[in-house]
């Protein structure tokens, strides 16, 4: 077993309470409300730019010139094809005006960008593993099932891009490489953590929804 397997293992059951979601589930079914999916991709579009900084950090950390290189294609890749999907989607949606204000959200982003300010680089490795095997993995399975919005559509379908899914699994074989073994109970921990935060995050746009009809 390799060491990202044993973290894998380590996190079965949080994994699977984030995967079966209700925001995936609700995705699965066609059934997710389109103000949460509105709520969503505002919260979605400030953590994608968080993301550009933490792969910086990574890049800062990195132990060699050939990782290094792929980290760059990576904060490319978030720049410039994933920043241009929010965009689109801000210019054709009439997106809500101050969404960021969910403490849910933003503690997502402040979190994991202090952890990779403080990290090292197996850490922050760990970090994005746990945030990008989740949904490559639940997209996946949402991109078999019939997705009627056109935005959600294409927002599953870039997780599934073989694109993503290498990136997926270079982080999982970074963690191989660069991880050791005695660092497993501290990587699982940061796994484990994320993956909290993550559920946190999906449920902030459902009580956005709450609030407003309160
Ligand atoms: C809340 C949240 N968690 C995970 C992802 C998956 N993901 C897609 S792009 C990216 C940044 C690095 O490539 C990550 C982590 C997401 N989009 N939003």
């Amino acid at each position: 077993m390799s060491l990202s397997d044993d973290i894998l293992r380590d996190n079965a059951a949080i994994l699977d309470r984030m995967l079966g979601h209700r925001f995936v589930e609700d995705v699965c079914a066609d059934r997710l409300p389109t103000p949460v999916f509105h709520h969503y991709l505002a919260y979605e579009g400030a953590f994608v730019e968080t993301a550009i900084g933490i792969f910086a950090f990574a890049t800062a950390r990195a132990p060699d010139l050939e990782t290094r290189r792929w980290l760059i294609a990576v904060q490319d890749a978030l720049a410039n094809t994933q920043v241009p999907y929010f965009e689109g989607c801000a210019a054709r949606l009439s997106l809500p005006a101050e969404p960021v204000k969910s403490p849910a959200a933003r503690q997502f982003d402040t979190r994991m960008h202090d952890l990779a300010a403080q990290g090292d680089f197996a850490e922050i490795v760990t970090a994005m593993f746990a945030a990008e095997w989740m949904y490559w993995t639940w997209c996946s399975r949402a991109a078999c099932a019939y997705i009627s919005d056109p935005d959600l559509k294409a927002w599953v379908e870039l997780h599934v891009d073989p694109a993503f899914e290498a990136q997926a699994r270079w982080l999982k074989a970074a963690i191989d490489r660069y991880g050791a073994p005695q660092d497993r109970p501290a990587l699982s921990r940061i796994f484990h953590d994320v993956t909290a935060w993550e559920i946190a995050f999906h449920d902030a746009p459902y009580d956005a929804m709450k609030e407003s009809a309160a």
